[in-house]
């Protein structure tokens, strides 16, 4: 049995910047990263694969249980590997998005990816990027953060990183798409999205990601030391 690992979790609504941060975070510490919300996407791309429902809690219970998912580090990229196939582009667009809010809104499910999760927690340290890293997956985490924008930024830098994949999208309906996300990720009955009493909040509307990533690491120091 190993010995007990830091974690840093990094919580907030979509397009808050949190990706951009734990994977920051992790380079500069040299620890291991989860991103979450990558297992809900796959598990929500594995039932619009396999025709299974997306609602229902009991068809997708053994879906998650055997998910057959692998993360490849490939230099500064992490591609996700969905039974045998490259799945790591699909996985980002807003459809598979909000398909995972969907099944990451039903307990039994959420349940069944609990140990996958945890098992992220490895020296010399986890940075965990989610909606309920700090609240239900990792409570004793030595540093919690919850990260914020308002939904208007969020959306304007959503709507700036997919023209740079070359995608054509309209502001408002990306506005539209992660307003409705929130919702359901706020008000669902397990695990909805909330900073942990003992997390820091940032609103990072009008910081840069080096500002964010200069007070987080600071924060982060004072923590641990
Ligand atoms: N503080 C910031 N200011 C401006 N753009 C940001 C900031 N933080 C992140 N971004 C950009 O916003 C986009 C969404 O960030 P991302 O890390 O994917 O958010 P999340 O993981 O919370 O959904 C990315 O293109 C990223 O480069
Ligand atoms: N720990 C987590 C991570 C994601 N999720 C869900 O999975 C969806 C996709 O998460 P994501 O982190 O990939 O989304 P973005 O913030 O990148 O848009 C979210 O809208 C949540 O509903 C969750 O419920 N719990």
């Amino acid at each position: 049995m190993s010995t007990h690992a830091p974690v840093i979790t990094v919580d907030g609504p979509s397009g808050a910047g949190k990706g951009t941060l734990c994977m920051l975070l992790a380079e500069k510490l040299g620890w291991n990263l989860l991103d979450s919300g990558a297992i809900y996407r796959v598990l929500a791309l594995a039932a619009l694969h396999h025709g299974v429902d997306t609602e229902s809690e009991d068809a997708l219970v053994p879906l998650a249980a055997h998910l057959d998912v692998q993360f490849v580090a490939e230099g500064e990229l992490v591609r996700v590997i969905l039974e045998g196939e490259d799945v790591s582009d699909t996985l980002r667009t807003e459809k598979v998005g909000n398909a995972a809010s969907k099944v990451a809104a039903l307990p039994r499910v959420r349940e069944a990816l609990l140990r996958r999760q945890r098992a992220f927690s490895e020296q010399p340290g986890l940075v965990a990027d989610g909606r309920d890293m700090g609240t239900v997956v990792f409570t004793s985490a030595e540093v919690k953060v919850f990260l914020d924008a308002s939904a208007e930024e969020r959306a304007t830098r959503r709507m700036n990183q997919l023209q740079k994949k070359g995608l054509d999208v309209s502001f408002s309906s990306l506005l539209s798409e992660i307003q409705e996300r929130d919702y359901r990720d706020r008000n669902r009955a397990v695990a909805p999205l909330r900073p942990a009493d003992d997390a820091l909040v940032l609103d990072s509307t009008e910081m840069s990601i080096e500002e964010v990533l200069e007070k987080v690491l600071a924060y982060v120091d004072a923590k641990l030391k």
